[in-house]
């Protein structure tokens, strides 16, 4: 007899946090979406509704790994071109407070990810329990780097009372990993974040970082799926039972 394959809770959560995002798209909206595998489970959800003809949306992805899954599924679609806004983008994150400021990059896709969410009305996020965290700081924050200025950037993170390490391949630790942009990925250990903006701030002035992960006043909203239970979080406000919570007018 075979053993089914075994579906772990985060995995399970963040599934069902993926597929209840659907309730936010609407027919004839351009979306964006995020990459990671919370992502990756509602760009394929996405994909069911639009081939079963239930949805009607254009796209664009966030990543390269995201724009093959989006293809696979068969979602259309768009490329980057001026004036090009999005009615909603859907992502991943790291960590999110109750503020919903947000670690974001655990995949190096920081910089598209943060692009597409300035250029949305509305970023929502969709992620398993264990990535609300009453304090930013357990996951390293990563960083975009452009080679050439990695060593002053190490200087300059360590200056600010960080401890960066630059990121290797998985499959060859010899190796740097590299962003869709081919840029270096560094991640910081900070400790405790008391103060993202003032952290976001003194990040963003240092020459050759192309982006940092903190996401801040970007996100309207949150699914967090808990074991089967399903919550929205707002920005400073309770969660609420998304089965109660309606979603985009
Ligand atoms: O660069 C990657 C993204 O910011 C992801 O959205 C983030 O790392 C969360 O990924 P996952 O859904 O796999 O936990």
């Amino acid at each position: 007899m075979t053993t089914p394959p075994q579906t772990t809770q985060p995995e399970q959560e963040k599934k069902l946090a993926a597929r209840t995002a659907l309730r936010w798209v609407r027919n004839g909206m351009l979306v964006g979406l995020g990459s990671g595998s919370t992502a990756a489970f509602f760009i394929a959800a996405l994909g069911e509704f639009i081939r079963r003809g239930d949805l009607q949306v254009q796209a664009t992805a966030t990543s390269l790994a995201s724009e093959t899954l989006a293809r696979q599924a068969g979602i259309p679609l768009v490329e980057p071109r001026r004036g090009l806004r999005f009615d909603l983008t859907v992502d991943g994150a790291d960590e999110l407070d109750a503020h919903l400021r947000l670690v974001k990059g655990g995949g190096g896709a920081l910089l598209r990810e943060k692009v597409l969410a300035t250029a949305s009305d509305y970023l929502l996020i969709v992620a398993d329990s264990s990535k609300v965290v009453p304090q930013l700081g357990r996951f390293p924050l990563p960083l975009e780097v452009v080679p050439f200025a990695l060593p002053w950037v190490l200087d300059a993170v360590a200056a600010l009372g960080g401890a960066p390490v630059l990121r290797l391949m998985k499959n060859d630790p010899t190796e740097a990993a590299r962003s869709d942009q081919n840029n270096f990925l560094v991640d910081c250990h900070f400790g405790a974040v008391p103060d993202p903006e003032q952290l976001a701030f003194r990040l963003q002035v240092i020459p050759g970082i192309v982006e940092h992960g903190l996401f801040l006043g970007l996100a309207q909203a949150a699914i967090i799926a808990h074991e089967t239970e399903v919550f929205v979080h707002q920005p400073g406000a309770e969660p609420v039972a998304a089965a109660s919570f309606r979603a985009l007018p």
